[in-house]
């Protein structure tokens, strides 16, 4: 309208020039735009703002006409200028024009009828983040087909592109007798935008909503770039055991979609999934197995049944009593025991730790605190860890006096190095189950119960307890969340080393109770630690390596009181959730997901 009065008026050339003037400033340039809006505005039904506003415009139109900035141009210069209307103003103008979309190639001539209906055009635009698909080619049909979308990748945010969907073309290049690995670099060519002709695959989409968030937590480590077999490395996701996963995608036997929890906001990658990570480790248990050695002839092993491999004992500090782990044996039983271990590890089928289902346990104040649960290998450095803990914070920290039938000691007192029972409450507690552990040594039980635990507890202390991992079990619910630590011996030449000046404490009742490590025992402490992490990895929640006591000692007591002080835990759905099949804490609930 304004420039064809200025054409109406071409005399007006002093208008004109001015006029030019303006126009070069970006806020005339927006004024423009406005005016042409509230036009539009006045056609409907315009608020007394907008009125306003539309007027001021008209106004300013006027006088850009006249030569006269009044106080209306000032005014409205300043409303325009502001930054925020301006964004708004130049994304409104993007929208109102489409230009956000890409040109689409034209529909090619050479499309057949009935063909037209199944193929589907899709244009992404290429941003930093990686496109988050990976294809692969079809076996029976030579197709190069999309094998996976991660979650939360730009194709998935698109809703355009499906598993399964078949490429025709990429950027107008033919898919056709292509191979997989020829296809990257012509998506890395594309600036901008990438074009994919698909023949779309039926798939039925599941809402977010309805989608079951599930979260894990690792009971190994993974880093995809030591892993040859993983699909594509930029598109997994490594993690470390411990690490607590939320498992976006276990539709694919070999590879799900996790990220890890807490990046609500980043995509999900690949990592192994159970399936796969129980076969890979079951094709390396042979090799990692096949250590046999010459058992000894059994003699003393026959004294201890199956029972009573839990029960050896031995106890040289009032209120840090060992508990009833497997230990302490002589020689002869350790060997029967280790080859036992062996024949054990190569026929059974017990399945590797892969990945744990685990919910967010909000701490209630008045809930009781979690059990501090260690566990390892005879001598390995536990009751070394837990007086060392005790003494650090005794009104924080406690340890339960176990039970036996053996008579009190001259220098003993009852409750306080044991709770001396009679050999009938005893037999009658095990009747019961009101034992953690229990086992009979030379003639007496000893044993650990759930009730000198609860008092340790409702005293409202951390309950320090070491315990076989077979037992682990007997705690393993909501009310102790059990924080499970495995204390595990260096290698051979660090345990040489800072064992040296190391006294190993024999069963009391031994004529030479106390005697420095042999290597013998370095052997054996090393043995049973792989088979105790083998057999029962699924159950540690922390693996500490003892090699500096020093060490040791400072990561045992700050990983406790993290644990400890956490407002949020994530505990086993188990615990919460018992399944009458399960009666262990395991992974093997896992399967059935699908
Ligand atoms: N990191 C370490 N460096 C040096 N000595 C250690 C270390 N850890 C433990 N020890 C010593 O090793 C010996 C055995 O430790 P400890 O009694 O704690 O073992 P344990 O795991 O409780 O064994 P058991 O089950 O047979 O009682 C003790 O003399 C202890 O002081």
């Amino acid at each position: 309208m304004l420039m064809s009065g200025l054409e109406a008026h071409p005399d007006r050339e002093e208008d004109y020039r001015f006029l030019h003037s303006m126009l070069r400033e970006k806020k005339i340039h927006l004024l423009f735009k406005i005016h042409e809006r509230l036009k539009l505005f006045k056609k409907r039904r315009p608020s007394p703002a907008q009125e306003h506003a539309a007027t001021l415009v008209s106004n300013l139109m006027e006088n850009l006409i006249h030569q006269d900035c009044t106080d209306e141009v000032t005014e409205l210069v300043a409303i325009m200028s502001k930054p925020h209307l301006k964004s708004l103003l130049s994304v409104h103008d993007a929208v109102a024009q489409r230009n956000y979309e890409p040109i689409l190639p034209p529909i090619p001539d050479d499309f057949v009828a009935d063909e037209e209906d199944s193929v589907k055009i899709v244009s992404l635009v290429i941003t930093k983040e990686p496109l988050g698909a990976t294809i692969k080619k079809d076996e029976c049909t030579g197709a190069i087909v999309v094998a996976r979308i991660l979650k939360g990748g730009s194709a998935d945010k698109s809703g355009l592109i499906h598993e399964g969907d078949e490429l025709k073309e990429v950027n107008g290049v033919s898919m056709e007798h292509r191979k997989p690995k020829e296809i990257l670099p012509l998506l890395a060519r594309s600036k901008g935008e990438v074009t994919f002709k698909i023949i779309p695959a039926f798939h039925k989409e599941v809402p977010a909503s309805q989608r079951k968030k599930l979260f894990v937590r690792a009971l190994f480590d993974y880093n995809p770039d030591e892993d040859p077999t993983v699909p594509c490395k930029e598109a997994a996701v490594g993690f470390k055991r411990g690490d607590i996963l939320q498992i976006v995608s276990w539709d694919d036997d070999t590879w799900w979609q996790a990220c890890h929890h807490g990046d609500g906001e980043s995509r999900a990658g690949l990592i192994p999934s159970q399936q796969l990570h129980e076969r890979r480790v079951a094709l390396q248990r042979p090799r990692a197995l096949f250590k046999p050695r010459t058992p000894k002839a059994p003699d003393e092993a026959q004294v201890l049944d199956d029972v009573d491999y839990r029960a050896i004992t031995g106890f040289h500090i009032a209120g840090l009593r060992r508990s009833f782990r497997l230990g302490r044996k002589g020689s002869v039983a350790r060997e029967t025991a280790r080859s036992r271990r062996w024949s054990a590890g190569v026929h059974s089928s017990i399945s590797p730790p892969t990945y744990i289902q685990v919910v967010p346990y909000h701490k209630a104040p008045t809930d009781w605190h979690r059990l501090v649960v260690l566990v390892g290998p005879s001598g390995v450095g536990v009751s070394e860890l837990k007086k060392r803990l005790l003494i650090s914070d005794p009104d924080r920290y406690a340890v339960t006096v176990p039970y036996t039938t053996r008579e009190r000691r001259q220098q003993e007192t009852d409750s306080v190095d044991y709770h001396f029972v009679p050999l009938h409450e005893f037999e009658e507690n095990i009747l019961h189950h009101r034992f953690i552990e229990y086992g009979r040594y030379k003639g007496h039980y000893y044993g650990s119960s759930l009730d000198s635990v609860n008092r340790v507890l409702a005293d409202g202390k951390v309950c320090l307890l070491d315990m076989h991992p077979s037992n682990i079990n007997r705690v393993c619910k909501a009310e102790y969340r059990p924080f499970v630590v495995f204390v595990k011996p260096p290698r051979i030449e660090e345990l040489r080393l800072t064992r040296r000046r190391a006294k190993f404490i024999c069963e009391e009742e031994e004529k030479n109770p106390v005697r420095t490590f042999t290597e013998e025992d370095f052997d054996e402490m090393i043995d049973l630690s792989e088979s105790m992490e083998r057999e029962y990895g699924h159950l540690f929640d922390k693996v500490l390596v003892n090699g500096d006591i020093a060490v040791a000692f400072r990561e045992l007591k700050a990983e406790v009181l993290k644990v400890i002080e956490a407002d949020v835990q994530w505990i086993p759905t188990e615990w919460v959730c018992p399944s009458p099949k399960t009666a262990r804490r395991s992974c093997s609930h896992l399967t059935g997901w699908k």
